[in-house]
């Protein structure tokens, strides 16, 4: 069916709907965003459903049918896949003229343009699932096809989510998809170590969950609203002699400054192999 004309450019489409969709989806909903206005194409039906039913956003099992009438097509797919979803709509996006927004790992702007038929407008962008919360970070990169007003939609749509971050250079958004975009991941794997340090201490499951995440959750925040350095913070926490003392020196005996520094390199080379790869 048809959409009335008044929807078309403020319409947006995603073509993949799996978790960053989801996160991306439900952070602009929760921030008022119009779900009538937001197309969602997702091949499984159960995740389709989902998000129909949790955000009322309008669903469908094929891309052309979410892209018509889009001004914006947020392109949510595995970097592995992205090749064949984009050629699949090259023919629309040349007659649609859609800002294209990608928010894979690896995937250049270069072979998004390509890949959409040449010259195409391209955002890629960098999020992180927080997004769903309201509190993600997105780093952007835009070709010289965006012009101002698109940098805006982009931008706009993506600070529904949270922070955004514009980067100059496309080279770097390897290190911020290492950094910030699989970040959350790196946090929960810390949570889990430290559950299972504070059970191997003897306490419960129960109050060792707690401890660890009202601990973080805690920490995350005077990080963002002590306006002071995480050297400073940590420092205040540490007494000379003390306890703190103690687990830093074990820390920083173990390596760990360089164990996240090679942990984010391989992360960045991975997002360098994924480009290549699909290239
Ligand atoms: N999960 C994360 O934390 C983040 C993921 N990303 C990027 O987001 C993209 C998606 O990642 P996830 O959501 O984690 O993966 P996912 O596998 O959960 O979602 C991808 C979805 O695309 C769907 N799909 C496959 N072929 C399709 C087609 N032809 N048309 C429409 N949909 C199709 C799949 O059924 C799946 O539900 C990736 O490129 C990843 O690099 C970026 C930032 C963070
Ligand atoms: O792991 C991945 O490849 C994606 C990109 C950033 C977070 N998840």
């Amino acid at each position: 069916m048809p959409r009335p004309a008044s929807t078309l450019e403020d319409t947006t489409a995603f073509i993949g709907g799996g978790n960053m969709a989801r996160s991306l989806v439900g952070g602009m909903v929760a921030r008022g965003a119009d779900p009538a206005a937001i197309h969602v194409a997702e091949p499984v039906d159960a995740l389709r459903e989902a998000l129909a039913r949790d955000f009322g956003v309008r669903v469908h099992a094929d891309a052309g049918d979410a892209v018509a009438g889009a001004g914006t097509w947020v392109f949510a797919v595995k970097p592995q896949v992205m090749r064949t979803v984009c050629e699949g709509l090259a023919a629309r996006a040349g007659d649609a003229r859609p800002l294209a927004v990608s928010i894979a790992a690896g995937i250049t702007t270069a072979q998004l343009s390509a890949w959409l038929g040449g010259d195409a407008a391209v955002v890629r962008a960098m999020p992180n699932t927080p997004a769903l919360l309201g509190a993600g970070v997105t780093g952007l990169y835009a070709n010289a096809a965006v012009d101002a007003a698109g940098r805006e939609r982009a931008a706009s749509l993506l600070s529904a989510t949270g922070e955004t971050v514009w980067i100059a250079d496309e080279a770097l958004m390897d290190a911020v998809t290492a950094v910030s975009g699989s970040g959350p991941a790196y946090v929960f794997l810390l949570a889990e170590a430290m559950e299972d340090a504070a059970r191997a201490q003897g306490l419960p499951a129960d109050a060792a969950r707690t401890l660890v995440t009202q601990t973080l959750l805690g920490a995350a925040r005077m990080l963002t609203e002590a306006g002071e350095p995480p050297a400073g913070l940590r420092r205040r926490v540490t007494s000379p002699g003390g306890t703190t003392q103690a687990a830093i020196e074990a820390f920083e005996a173990g390596g760990l400054r360089t164990l996240v520094a090679e942990a984010i390199a391989a992360a960045t080379l991975r997002g360098r192999e994924l480009s290549a790869a699909n290239d």
